[in-house]
């Protein structure tokens, strides 16, 4: 049975540190139990605020950052100095942790549109790159936990309601996306609903109806936000204002 769970934090900077202290409890877990660990994290204001708690946080210093592969649930298709680019926001994370440890080979930036033509290229070539990491047989390696944000209107990655369809597993290009920059770069909701466990994030009132919506009841299209899931356990962890409507 997959474990859902929703966790409510007084408000973002509670919930950010929230999340901080567990993915690096999550982290050493797997680290314990299979020496390396797969993350997939994710841009957006809570998504970067946690990031940035985990470099702040004295317990960072506990885990072998040297066996962390860290992975994105999307990216913005533009240059690779753009502000726009997820990568780039989380910039003070890896920092942080290149005293620690960190490879940055093992930090797996989708591609820019300066280092590939298209979207469509970009993805295949993250598809490959996946693989790389992935056990025989599998597309992508066994993630231990993959977060994501949630947009107003139920958007998580570059998955946007009633826009891009993405049941089989794989990594995709998103053009016209209604939230700008147009072009993106997107794991699946195959893909993703593969991770161990998915925790989305989510705070602010904007995002209590979308919230709200997604927990009613599983509608891949019109709110994909509902039908993300973990294998093993599917975690909201948000804040009081957006859990008004629950
Ligand atoms: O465009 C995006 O938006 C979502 C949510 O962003 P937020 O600022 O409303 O939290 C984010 O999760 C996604 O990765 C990003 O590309």
């Amino acid at each position: 049975m997959i474990a859902r769970q929703i966790l409510i934090h007084e408000d973002a900077q509670a919930t950010a540190h929230a999340i901080a202290a567990r993915l690096i409890t999550t982290i050493a877990d797997a680290l314990a139990a299979r020496g390396v660990a797969h993350v997939v994290v994710t841009g957006g204001s809570l998504g970067i605020a946690a990031l940035e708690a985990v470099a702040a946080n004295p317990a960072k210093t506990s885990v072998n950052w040297s066996q962390v592969h860290f992975w994105w649930g999307d990216e913005r298709f533009v240059a690779s100095d753009s502000a726009d680019r997820n990568v780039r926001q989380a910039a003070a994370l890896f920092d942080a942790l290149d005293d620690l440890g960190l490879d940055r080979a093992t930090v797996h930036a989708m591609g820019a549109s300066d280092q590939y033509e298209t979207a469509e290229q970009a993805a295949a070539a993250y598809a490959r790159e996946l693989a790389e990491e992935a056990e025989e047989g599998a597309l992508n390696p066994a993630f231990d936990v993959l977060m994501l944000g949630m947009g107003p209107d139920s958007h998580v990655a570059s998955l946007f309601p009633n826009h891009t369809r993405s049941d089989e597993p794989g990594v995709i290009a998103v053009h016209d996306s209604p939230k700008p920059p147009a072009d993106r770069v997107t794991l699946s909701m195959g893909t993703i609903n593969t991770a161990k466990e998915v925790w989305l994030l989510v705070a602010g009132a904007e995002k209590a109806p979308a919230l709200a919506a997604a927990q009613h009841e599983v509608n891949e299209v019109a709110v994909p936000a509902s039908a993300v899931h973990g294998t093993e356990a599917t975690r909201w962890i948000i804040d009081r204002a957006a859990a008004t409507l629950l």
